[in-house]
Formats: C-alpha cells, structure tokens, sequence
C-alpha cells in the first residue's frame, strides 16, 4: 500500500469500528442520557484519562529514537501538566461539574469491571507489542478530533449542567489532529513491508474494540437493560 493507501485503509476501519457509532454515544448525542447516566460516562472514563500517561510512558521507554521521545513526551505532558493544568485535571473538573467527588473518581473503586479490563487491554497492548503497533494503537485519534467536536456541541445544548467543565474537550481539539498526525506519519514510514502494515492496521482495529468494549458496559449496566453487577463498589446513579 502508498501512504496514501494505508490512510485510507485505517479510514475504513475508523468508520466500521470506531466508538463514534456505538449506541451510548449516539444516545449521548441526541441528548437522551439521564444525569446518572453521564455521571457513569464520566467516572468510569476517568480510568482511560488515568492510564493514558502511563501507556505513553511505556512507548516512550520502548523507544530508541530521540526523534520520537521528543515528540511522544508532549503527551504526557499534556495529560499530566506542567506549567499549565493537565488533561487529568481537567477531567476531574469535568468530574465535578457532574456531581462527582473528585477523591472517589480518582480512587477508580466504581468503576466497572468490564471498563478496567478493556483499559488495562490497553496497557497490555502497548506493553507486548511493538513499538510500531503500540505507536499505531494510538491512531484511534485520527478519528477523535471530530467525535469531539460533536460532542462539544451536544453537552452544551442537551447538558448544559456540565458546562463548567469542559476545558478538557477544548484542549483535545488540537491536540488530538497533531498527535494523531504525527503517529501517522511514524507508522507509515516505518511500516515498510506488507506485513508490517498489516500490523499496523491490526492495532488500530484492537484499539477501536477496546473503546468499543468500554461503552459496551457502561451501555449494558447503566442503560439497558440496567442490570448493575453486584460489586457492592459500583457507582449507582441517585435517580
Ligand atoms: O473522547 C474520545 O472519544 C477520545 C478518544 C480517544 C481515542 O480515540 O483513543 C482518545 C481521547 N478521547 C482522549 O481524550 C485522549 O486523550 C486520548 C489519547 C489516546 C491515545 O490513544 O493515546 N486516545 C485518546
């Protein structure tokens, strides 16, 4: 495959198997979730948000190349902060504005078990892998910028009560195009055989499965058919 190819290859499976299409988004969207609902959305989101350094972190430490450390340390940054707050923060604030106690989101005790599984898939994905499939999982973010962007538009008109926290979607908008482009970039240019590329389509797709997992049982607890586990930790909305 071209460059051009392979983009638009990864293009086909953004569009099969990308969480933008999965039920609970498009319930999101369309402004028919509950408070309780989206309080769940949130905590249990907050495990991703959480983890997201942490894999960044092990792509960093599987990487002989300046060139890529320089550019995939940003991320970390973005997500940790530095001089300016960090994504994690702002999510918390999101937290916030949902109703949410900051200490019990970041104590991850309510999430649902099949949210952490599908997270530390993630971890585990870029943990036994190669460095150019744990580089091309992050390429779910080619397709992220414009998720985003509708679901800007859908808070602020179908919940307006989170309005406050919001400043995390705002960064995410450019920072996810660049991000995405620049592991682009890296993938095709290193995926320099059939096979490899192969790999690298491949990775993407376990990366949509594992988003797509997690809003599965969120979907499965919390809309329908709401049957929640039996964990006695698990977040049960107040309605
Ligand atoms: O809200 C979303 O739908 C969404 C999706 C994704 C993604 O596609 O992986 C990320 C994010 N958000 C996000 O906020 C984020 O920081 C992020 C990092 C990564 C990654 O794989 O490195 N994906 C995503």
């Amino acid at each position: 495959m071209s460059k051009t190819e392979l983009r638009q290859r990864l293009q086909q499976v953004g569009e099969a198997m990308y969480h933008h299409k999965h039920p609970f988004h498009l319930q999101m969207h369309a402004g028919q979730l509950t408070r309780g609902q989206m309080q769940a959305w949130v905590l249990n989101r907050y495990y991703y948000q959480s983890r997201i350094p942490i894999k960044d972190a092990i792509i960093l430490s599987k990487s002989e190349d300046v060139a890529l450390r320089r550019a995939w340390r940003k991320r970390i940054i973005d997500h940790d902060g530095d001089t300016g707050v960090g994504g994690i923060e702002k999510w918390l604030q999101l937290a916030e504005a949902a109703g949410l106690d900051r200490n019990y989101v970041i104590s991850t005790h309510a999430i649902l078990p099949g949210v952490r599984y599908a997270v530390d898939a993630y971890i585990d994905l870029v943990t036994n892998s190669t460095l150019l499939e744990a580089v091309s999982s992050s390429l779910t973010e080619l397709f992220a910028g414009q998720l985003i962007a509708l679901r800007m538009d859908a808070l602020a008109k179908h919940y307006p009560w989170l309005q406050n926290g919001l400043a995390y979607f705002h960064g995410r908008l450019t920072q996810a195009p660049e991000d995405a482009a620049f592991a682009f970039d890296y993938a095709a240019e290193h995926a320099d055989t059939p096979h490899l590329q192969s790999l690298v389509v491949r990775s993407l797709e376990r990366k949509c499965a594992l988003l797509w997992a997690q809003l599965d049982a969120l979907q499965y607890c919390y809309v329908e058919p709401g049957s929640l586990p039996p964990q006695p930790d698990v977040f049960r909305p107040e309605e």
